[in-house]
């Protein structure tokens, strides 16, 4: 059946102007990328030259009071009827519960189910993306939409065919992911940030009070938009990250109020960071209690076997191959080949980052000088390469944390025993959310991989490209070191 064209009554008969009102900063003029090429996201988030005013105006970074790094209001459920025929395919890829190509026992039939489809996504025309671009929200939608398309048409590929993203999907992808700073392949933000809707609607009385959908999304009012699998497995994976989102609004109200502290920097000021300090202790100890619930509604091997392979990137790729775009070469402007295509993954969630900046923990400088001699990688490089993933108001706010002149551990340090101990209890927090995270990845990675090795031992990469073991205690070590005497 060919992909059908369907109109959708929901947000795509709104124009981005009456999704957000027009003085919302995120409806403000945005740069466009392609006037200034030659940028590299690992450059930075800022384009050269060209003023962001959508970054400038953020003077709240895209992080909301109520909500955080989660968007307060539901992310668009589809694109406007232009972009229907993108939406049409991921609705049908979903429906037809395409079967990943590396799935055990798969048959011939699923073989030309997944065949059918991507013959139609090549056959797709290039869409146009020039309407989006006045709307920050709808080429969000657009991201997710399309890497969706490109992650189901890459892992559904038999193991022997070279990997070519059809420009139909993949030309639209490259303009977006470059209007959005963000690289051509799905993040956490398109799996878990811009990925959710409401179980149950606002009342009437709730949508009286200010801050409207955002008293109605409690932990447990979402559920996710999209899914790979349709399993409830995938959702509670997703989910789970979601919910430590919203939790962790607590600490980043507490990190703000210790700053603005620390400003006054007096013994009552001191008296204060030393009950945010515990405090912010306990808000981490309940995400790690969100965290290790993920096992109540995702089971590891289905996880490992049946969701994860669909977040692979390049640098995971079953069978090593290079992704290439087709139609890359026809831009008006070079475009480089994409060097950053790593799948999705709650590493790139702008949260734990920011409790590390926070704290000082050492964990997201990327200072060449300090790199091991052993040749290994250095866990901070790859925890910082995470941030190019990441919305760029996030890594700017991220950016604006760690330049701030203040430092709390060095304040600590110069003040009472209870301060220290406070603050040693912050970090103590986190590295006990990284050491069951640990027990987390070996339950649900580490486990179910080793069951299935039949050869020799080989390393684990995380979907980032990480050696994950590695990488993991490396990370938790350095958070170890931070606790002081
Ligand atoms: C079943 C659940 C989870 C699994 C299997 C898992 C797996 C992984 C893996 C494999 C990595 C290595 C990096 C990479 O992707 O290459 C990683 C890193 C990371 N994950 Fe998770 N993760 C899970 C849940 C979460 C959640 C819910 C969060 C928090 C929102 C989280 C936060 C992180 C962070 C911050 C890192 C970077 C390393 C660090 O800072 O310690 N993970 N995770």
């Amino acid at each position: 059946m060919p992909i059908r064209v369907t109109h959708s009554t929901t947000m795509s008969d709104k124009t981005s102007q009456e999704i957000l009102p027009s003085d919302h900063f995120l409806s403000l003029p945005r740069p466009d990328p392609f006037i200034s090429p030659g940028v590299s996201l690992a450059d930075g988030p800022d384009l050269e030259g060209i003023i962001d005013t959508t970054t400038l105006a953020a003077h709240d970074f895209d992080v909301d009071t109520r909500t955080g790094f989660m968007p307060p209001d539901p992310p668009v459920r589809r694109l406007p009827e232009q972009w229907e025929p993108w939406e049409a395919a991921l609705q049908k890829a979903m429906h037809d519960r395409l079967q990943l190509a590396v799935k055990e026992n798969i048959t011939d039939a699923e073989r030309q189910v997944s065949h059918r489809w991507r013959l139609e996504v090549r056959e797709l025309p290039t869409i146009p993306i020039q309407d989006l671009t006045a709307s920050e929200v709808l080429l969000r939608r657009a991201h997710h939409v399309l890497t969706f398309i490109m992650h189901f048409y890459i892992h559904t590929l038999p193991l022997t065919a070279p990997v070519v993203i059809p420009a139909s999907i993949g030309v639209p992808l490259l303009k977006v992911s470059r209007h959005l700073q963000l690289p051509p392949v799905a993040t956490y933000s398109d799996t878990v940030l811009y990925n959710w809707e409401l179980k149950r609607a606002p009342s009437t009385r709730e949508m009286e009070t200010e801050s409207e959908w955002a008293c109605a999304l409690d932990l447990d009012n979402m559920k996710s938009q999209d899914l790979f699998t349709g399993t409830r497995d995938e959702e509670e994976f997703f989910l789970s990250s979601a919910r430590i989102e919203l939790r962790g609004v607590e600490a980043l109200e507490l990190m703000r109020a210790s700053m603005d502290e620390i400003f006054v920097g007096d013994d009552i000021a001191v008296r204060r960071i030393t009950s945010y300090l515990s405090h912010l202790a306990g808000v981490v100890h309940a995400l790690t209690s969100l965290l290790m619930d993920v096992r109540k509604g995702c089971d590891p091997d289905v996880f490992y076997h049946r969701v994860r392979p669909w977040f692979c990137g390049q640098d995971s790729d079953p069978a090593e191959r290079k992704w290439r775009f087709e139609g890359i070469d026809e831009f008006e402007n070079d475009v480089e080949e994409p060097k950053n295509l790593s799948g999705p993954s709650a590493g790139q969630s702008a949260l734990i980052h920011a409790l590390d900046v926070f704290l000082g923990l050492d964990n997201c400088k990327s200072d060449t000088s300090t790199t091991p001699t052993s040749g290994k990688a250095d866990p901070r490089t790859l925890l910082r390469r995470m941030q190019i993933y990441m919305p760029r108001h996030h890594r700017a706010f991220l950016r604006h944390l760690s330049a701030n002149p203040r430092p709390i551990r060095d304040f600590v340090q110069t003040k009472t025993p209870e301060l220290v101990e406070a603050y040693n209890q912050a970090v103590g927090a986190v590295k006990g959310f990284r050491d069951a995270h640990i027990r987390i990845v070996a339950l649900y990675i580490i486990g179910p991989a080793s069951r299935e090795r039949t050869g020799g031992e080989r390393h684990l990469k995380g979907t980032g490209g990480t050696q994950l073991s590695q990488f993991l205690k490396g990370v938790r070590d350095n958070t170890a070191d931070a606790l002081l005497q």
